[in-house]
């Protein structure tokens, strides 16, 4: 149980209506609000929400992390933007689904310091060997938002969209039931091999390592 002394609060905003090429979405801002002296003052983080999600059934849904890289500058190094375009499809094809995009880009370490472990990654490091060398724990996310964003919606109990196990017990901790896990693998490629079976070995990703040369858009 979170101490609400140290819990960094969060506001529902407002919302607005998001076409996009496979769905016309629901958009929804919060302001969470960290506690003074921890942390920067303020961010921002979003829902995508599609469907009637209240209804008490579990819900089809995407906890994506922020990765400016991945998501806006088609960056290949990761998996990140290919899965946010393929939970959104897969969303928009059974009609119903939540996608909460939270600000925590580079697991947790900012977009700056990310950058700093592409360098390290340049020079020989692998994606938790550079966190490491930077002074950071590997993954250095935290989900509790998840929790009164979900509220919010009426949602408890997720089809989740993930390899990451992590994500799922975070989740299962914070009293949000993972009904079902559905896999999300897409565009594996030969910049980004190394960091999937990196993350399959060190950080428990459900996907089978690939060691011989890949094809664009292997599984
Ligand atoms: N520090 C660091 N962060 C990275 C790196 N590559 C991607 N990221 C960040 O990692 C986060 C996405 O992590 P993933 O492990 O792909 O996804 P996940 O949420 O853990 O797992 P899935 O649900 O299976 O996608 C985003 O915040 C990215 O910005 C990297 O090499 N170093
Ligand atoms: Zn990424």
């Amino acid at each position: 149980m979170q101490d609400n002394a140290t819990a960094p609060s969060l506001d529902y905003v407002t919302s607005c209506t998001l076409p996009t090429p496979w769905a016309q979405f629901t958009l929804h801002a919060f302001v969470e609000h960290s506690i003074p002296g921890q942390g920067p003052g303020s961010k921002e983080h979003l829902a995508m929400v599609l469907g009637d999600i209240g209804d008490g059934e579990p819900v089809l849904a995407r906890v994506h992390s922020e990765c400016l890289t991945g998501d806006v500058l088609f960056s290949q190094r990761c998996d990140c933007g290919a899965q946010l375009e393929g939970a959104l499809k897969k969303i928009a094809t059974e009609g119903r689904g939540v996608l909460l995009y939270l600000r925590q880009e580079g697991r947790g370490i900012g977009l700056v310091n990310k950058i700093r472990a592409y360098r390290l990654q340049e020079a020989g490091a692998d994606t938790v060997e550079a966190n490491l060398q930077l002074g950071f724990h590997a993954d250095a996310r935290n989900y509790e938002l998840c929790k009164p964003m979900l509220e919010q919606f009426g949602v408890r109990s997720l089809r989740l969209m993930t390899n990451n196990p992590r994500k799922i017990d975070a989740l299962t901790k914070l009293g949000i039931e993972v009904s079902e896990r559905v896999p999300l693998l897409v565009n594996r490629n030969a910049f980004n091999n190394n960091y999937l079976n990196t993350k399959a070995a060190k950080l428990g990703h459900m996907m089978t390592p690939v060691t011989e040369p890949v094809e664009d858009g292997q599984l």
